[in-house]
């Protein structure tokens, strides 16, 4: 697999204080990554680390196959864009597109073709002035992608959005990844569930779990089978004569995934089926892993 960026040792330390310490992790081509912890937690000094606007204290930060200037190579969408209000939504996307360094005659039909990709087809020629703020957070995403990077860096992409335009942007990036390495940070658990190769936990600026989501998943509690009955009392009976690990919790039953399987739960069932109204297959959600591994003290 090849790697579009490998940080090793990443380090912020402002006066006594050190906002990032020591990350190390790599992003493989064509991967979504997503970034969580809580407030202050270091997501934002590290990506913007990543984009080159703020300078490390230590620690090594590598791009490759990513040509010679890195930075022409890299689209990054801060948490908070400035834009000027006055500007056209077009001369805006011009204006990125001159910083990326790309020129001659195509900019305005990139600028166009960029503009409707993000659901702002029809806003080139109004002013930023008057945008709502999911306007500017797609405009922002826009001025992203517009030189077609291969290492996409997003701070909060869909924290300003309400659900439909939380679910487009989703789907825009999901379709960005497609040719694209992202790494964003996220507060919205769903979404990274949704939209990821690889997770990266992070809390007081240390990184505390990185992994792909199903061996994250694994080593905090898993997946399994729940298995819901008409009542409490019959949940209990069942949870009882399983021969796995099994806890009911009011009429369902959940049962771990690590020592039976599907075949064997439905053999067992078909035998002991007083109660049973469904039976499905169930995993622990990112929020129960973040409230575990971030939460902890
Ligand atoms: N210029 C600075 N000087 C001193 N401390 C700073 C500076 N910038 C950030 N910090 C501190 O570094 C820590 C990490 O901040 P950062 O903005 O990276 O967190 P974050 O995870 O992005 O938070 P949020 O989820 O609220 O956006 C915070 O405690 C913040 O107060």
């Amino acid at each position: 697999m090849n790697m579009v960026l490998e940080v090793s040792g990443l380090t912020k330390q402002y006066d006594g204080f050190r906002a990032v310490d020591g990350l190390t992790f790599s992003l493989a081509e064509h991967t979504a990554t997503a970034l969580i912890g809580p407030n202050g937690s270091g997501k934002t000094t590290t990506l913007s680390m990543l984009a080159g606007l703020l300078r490390q204290s230590s620690g090594s930060i590598r791009f490759s196959g990513t040509g010679k200037d890195p930075r022409s190579a890299i689209g990054f969408l801060p948490q908070y864009p400035n834009f000027f209000p006055w500007m056209t939504a077009t001369e805006y996307m011009e204006l990125a597109a001159g910083l990326s360094g790309m020129g001659g005659r195509d900019v305005r039909s990139e600028c166009e073709k960029t503009l409707g990709f993000v659901g702002l087809g029809d806003a080139g020629k109004k002013r930023i002035g008057g945008f709502s703020g999911g306007m500017k957070q797609r405009l922002g995403l826009a001025q992203a992608i517009i030189h077609r990077p291969a290492l996409l860096l997003l701070d909060e992409p869909v924290s300003a959005l309400d659900p439909a335009g939380r679910r487009e942007v989703m789907e825009m990036l999901k379709e960005l990844g497609e040719s694209t390495t992202i790494l964003y940070s996220t507060h919205i658990l769903n979404d990274a569930e949704e939209m990821t190769d690889q997770l990266l936990f992070l809390r007081g600026g240390k990184l505390i779990e990185k992994g792909p989501l199903r061996e994250v998943r694994e080593k905090h509690g898993g997946s399994g089978y729940r298995v819901l009955f008409s009542g409490q009392e019959a949940a209990e009976r069942f949870a009882d004569a399983v021969p796995w690990a099994a806890s009911a919790d009011g009429s369902a039953v959940m049962i771990s995934g690590e020592t039976v399987t599907m075949e064997e739960l439905l053999r067992f069932a078909s035998e002991h089926p007083a109660g049973i109204t469904d039976i499905g297959r169930t995993a622990v959600r990112l929020e129960e892993i973040f409230m575990k591994v971030v939460g902890k003290p």
